[in-house]
């Protein structure tokens, strides 16, 4: 992969306890080279060893999200061989992604497509700007998605709309995102239409899952994942061990000293 450069990955960690991750290849739409591939997967080595961390935000640079592989990398190994090697990379990259004790959003604005939409269903929330568009165009590259983005938009959508998405490579925008469960949000289009907003209001958006201590949003996403990837009685395990990290916790006996009304 470090055969094909171009672009970077960058990682922000703010105090907040939010990160964000930056797609940044602006002269190819931010299409991801062989080392911005190496560099996702270092990215989330570094994230996974973040433990004060608790929400991630994922961008595109200049104002739109991700144009998939960069297609001069994708035709120099136009084989099922090397095809194969460089979505197992992928694979792994993305479900680690995903499996972070982070709460994710995929910001999109402009374009996500091809491996790019794949992207964005690697992230626990899409939100969308006014105008963009997520595109699994997969079936025009006489290809299917192969970074994960099949299996994970079923989980998203279920079947028929994954169906109709990827045999349609149907233009998903923001309503239609938020009709079937792609989209969890669409920007205000007041504060969209800059990056730097777009990147403010998702933060402020994320901000409601992830106010309150570390340990508990970080407990959250464990035991979602476990409830969304294991059989049900492993699910139920771990969640009884995620239980224990936080029951007699700090945040646990502050809540109980104080009273609190849920009103
Ligand atoms: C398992 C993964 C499967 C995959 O991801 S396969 C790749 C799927 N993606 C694509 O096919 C995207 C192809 N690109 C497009 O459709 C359009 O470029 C796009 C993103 C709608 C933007 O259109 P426009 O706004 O008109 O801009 P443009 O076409 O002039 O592009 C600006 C420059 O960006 C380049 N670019 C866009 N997408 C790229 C890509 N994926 N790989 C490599 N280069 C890419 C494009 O060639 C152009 O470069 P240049 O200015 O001509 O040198």
């Amino acid at each position: 992969l470090q055969a094909f450069p171009g672009g970077s990955i960058d990682l922000v960690k703010q105090e907040s306890g939010i990160a964000v991750l930056t797609v940044n290849n602006p002269a190819r739409m931010n299409a991801f080279s062989g080392s911005m591939m190496v560099e996702l997967e270092e990215r989330v080595s570094q994230l996974e060893e973040w433990t004060e961390g608790k929400g991630l935000i994922i961008q595109g640079a200049a104002g739109t999200f991700c144009s998939g592989s960069d297609l001069n990398a994708v035709r120099a190994i136009s084989n099922p061989q090397d095809g194969m090697k460089m979505c197992t990379f992928m694979q792994n990259a993305l479900t680690r992604l995903l499996r972070l004790p982070l709460l994710s959003v995929a910001l999109v604005e402009g374009n996500a497509l091809g491996g790019g939409a794949e992207l964005t269903t690697a992230c626990d929330f899409r939100l969308m700007a006014p105008g963009s568009v997520i595109q699994f165009v997969h079936k025009h590259m006489g290809l299917v998605p192969g970074w994960g983005g099949a299996a994970r938009l079923v989980r998203i959508v279920g079947g028929q709309n994954a169906l109709k998405m990827l045999g349609g490579a149907l233009k998903i925008d923001p309503e239609m995102g938020l009709q079937i469960g792609l989209a969890d949000g669409v920007l205000e289009g007041s504060l969209a239409g800059s990056g730097a907003n777009a990147l403010l209001e998702a933060e402020q958006w994320l901000g409601c899952y992830t106010t309150g201590p570390a340990p508990v949003i970080r407990a959250i996403k464990s035991v979602v994942v476990s409830g969304r990837e294991l059989p049900l009685e492993v699910a139920l395990r771990t969640e009884r061990d995620v239980f224990g990290t936080v029951w007699g916790g700090p945040a646990n006996l502050q809540a109980l000293a104080t009273k609190a009304k849920h009103k």
